[in-house]
């Protein structure tokens, strides 16, 4: 009934919204949440408030001079008893005048990193007053004399964060797909240095550095679309099972959203980055699109979950799923190999050796914070402070995990689609596979000797198989990125478009500076002049 009544109006951008949860004061403990919703039997409404300057609501997108509605987290009052934080869809902003309505404090809250065109703004309530069905009752509902009727589950509230971290992971693999294309065309264009005196310059692309640069964020990208459409299917799976009342697969749908948006948030910042810095000053100019895709990624470290906190989730789903397993009980298939009591085989350089690697790592490191703090409190350390205590270990052991889930679909999403592919092209996905499995077994080589009997040969052996990937893709480079078929209204980057006329644009760009509107800038004769005669 309620979707009856807000969807469409939604979908004609009649209501145009947006999700104002975090306030000044909390962004990641949502149970601290300070806005209020006190519902009044006498006249069937609920009283939203903010009642500090930390409750009012703080980085909504679009929530400054766009939404004319929103969905508003509050702490739920009925009765005299708080129930905890509910969703509300309320109405800010008349739909014909586009004012505030009486009651409602709305601004911007000032210039950011990136996302300057997302108006995050602020939001505080003064008593302001919703009919009932604003509290959105598909999970809880508030009856007309104020009895409240409890969620099944009340992690339900939580699960719109769910479907947007699920997604996050396919948005990362388009922003690398964005910054690859930039980075590999312009070292395609871009001639530098002069290795051998009687060769031209060579391209930039040619040195095996700037390889090692850039080829990571092409196969990141084709590893995260591939994680993302595998978690987007188990993600339609467990809301199905939610439908029809089953939550059982719900933890690990949690669990490993978690853990994907923030090593593929935090993975899409940093290669985001490379690839800016891998086109020198160029790369430092905002007509390239670069530092504007820098910050975009990085936002997604921090928004729809910070990451460490995300990452902790996930560690408190593994070090209960080792605790289940311990005594026998069944694990989800996510996290079946946690219960692998075999002895550690023989170190094999092969993608199955090092995915079994890095599953070797994520158990020996989850079994190793079980240890610790099974240690902490039976030397009398409460629970909450030998988990802090344990933190760091636990924020690694889920990136092995999420490492392990990665390469193992990555590599099984490929060999599966290969067989309908042509030869060569199944031929180039294999290689994207296998340098982005050798590349993070290199990276945590640390790891997989503690874990695993991985031996220096070994090593030896991945570091040439490694350099070897990169000598194979470089001929399919600047193939691969333009398969992304990004046009270059998209890209928006001098650097990237598909002619390669990157001079000519980077000049063209200059030259509508509105600092080149003049030959001389007022400036000189307010400031430098008089500074130059002694004036200032
Ligand atoms: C359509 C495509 C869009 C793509 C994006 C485009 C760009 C958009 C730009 C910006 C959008 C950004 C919007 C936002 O940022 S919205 C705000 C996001 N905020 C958060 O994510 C807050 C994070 N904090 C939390 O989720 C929670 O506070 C918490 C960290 C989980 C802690 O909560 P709490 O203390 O209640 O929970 P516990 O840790 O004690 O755990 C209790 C049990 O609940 C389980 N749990 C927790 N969360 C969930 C969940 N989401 N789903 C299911 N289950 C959950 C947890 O596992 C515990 O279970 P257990 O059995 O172990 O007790
Ligand atoms: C670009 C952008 C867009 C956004 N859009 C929206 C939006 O549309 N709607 C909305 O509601 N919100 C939005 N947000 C807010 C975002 O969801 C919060 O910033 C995010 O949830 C983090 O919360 P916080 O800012 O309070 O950071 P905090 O939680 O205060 O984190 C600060 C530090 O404390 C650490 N920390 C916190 N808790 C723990 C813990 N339990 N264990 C260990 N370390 C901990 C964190 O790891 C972090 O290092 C947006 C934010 C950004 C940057």
């Amino acid at each position: 009934e309620q979707q009856e009544k807000w969807v469409p109006r939604a979908v004609n951008m009649e209501i145009i919204g947006t999700y104002a949860q975090t306030e000044l004061g909390h962004g990641t403990f949502l149970r601290g949440l300070e806005t209020t919703a006190t519902y009044d039997p006498n006249t069937e409404e609920f009283v939203l408030n903010s009642p500090t300057l930390t409750a009012y609501k703080w980085w909504p997108g679009g929530l400054a001079h766009t939404a004319n509605h929103c969905v508003v987290v509050a702490q739920l009052h009925s009765k005299g008893v708080n129930h905890g934080v509910h969703p509300f869809i309320v109405q800010i902003r008349d739909e014909d005048t586009h004012m505030p309505l009486p009651g409602v404090k709305v601004g911007e809250i000032g210039p950011k990193l990136s996302f300057s065109t997302a108006n995050n703004g602020f939001l505080g309530f003064d008593n302001f007053r919703v009919p009932r069905d604003s509290m959105l009752m598909k999970n809880a509902q508030v009856l007309k004399d104020g009895t409240y009727v409890k969620s099944r589950l009340s992690k339900l509230t939580y699960g719109t964060m769910v479907f947007i971290r699920v997604m996050i992971v396919t948005d990362m693999a388009y922003y690398l797909s964005v910054g690859a294309t930039i980075a590999i065309r312009y070292s395609a264009v871009r001639h530098q240095s002069k290795p051998k005196e009687n060769e031209p310059e060579p391209q930039i692309l040619d040195y095996v550095t700037q390889q090692h640069k850039l080829f990571i964020a092409l196969a990141s990208s084709h590893a995260f679309r591939v994680t993302g459409q595998w978690l987007w299917t188990t993600f339609v799976r467990v809301n199905k099972a939610l439908t029809s009342g089953n939550a059982d697969t719900l933890p690990e749908l949690h669990a490993v959203a978690c853990c994907l948006k923030a090593v593929t948030t935090r993975d899409a910042a940093s290669m985001v980055e490379a690839c800016r810095m891998s086109c020198g000053g160029h790369g430092y100019m905002t007509s390239s699109y670069l530092p504007i895709l820098y910050g975009i990624t990085t936002a997604a470290c921090t928004y729809e979950g910070e990451n460490t906190v995300l990452l902790l989730q996930t560690a408190r789903s593994l070090v209960k799923a080792w605790q289940k397993g311990s005594k026998g009980k069944p694990l989800s298939p996510t996290e079946a190999y946690l219960m692998d009591k075999s002895p550690v085989p023989k170190w094999e350089n092969t993608l199955d050796g090092i995915i079994a690697g890095f599953r070797r790592v994520s158990a020996g490191k989850v079994q190793d914070c079980v240890s610790k703090i099974d240690k902490l409190v039976k030397m009398g350390t409460s629970y909450e402070d030998a988990w802090n205590q344990t933190s760091v270990r636990l924020v690694a052991a889920s990136e092995a995990h999420s490492r392990a889930v990665i390469l193992a679909t990555f590599r099984a999403e490929v060999s599966r689609a290969a067989a309908a592919l042509s030869p060569p092209l199944a031929r180039v996905l294999h290689q994207l596979v296998h340098l982005y499995t050798v590349y993070w077994a290199l990276e945590r080589v640390g790891d997989l000797l503690l874990y695993t009997s991985i031996a220096e040969r070994d090593v030896q052996e991945l570091q040439q198989q490694y350099e070897d990937l990169l000598q194979k893709i470089r001929p399919n480079t600047v193939g691969l990125v333009d398969a992304f078929d990004l046009r270059d209204e998209i890209l928006n980057s001098t650097l990237g478009a598909y002619d390669g006329r990157v001079y000519e644009r980077l000049m063209e760009e200059a030259l509508k500076s509105p600092l080149n509107a003049e030959p001389v800038n007022q400036s000189f004769h307010k400031y430098l002049k008089p500074f130059m005669q002694g004036k200032l």
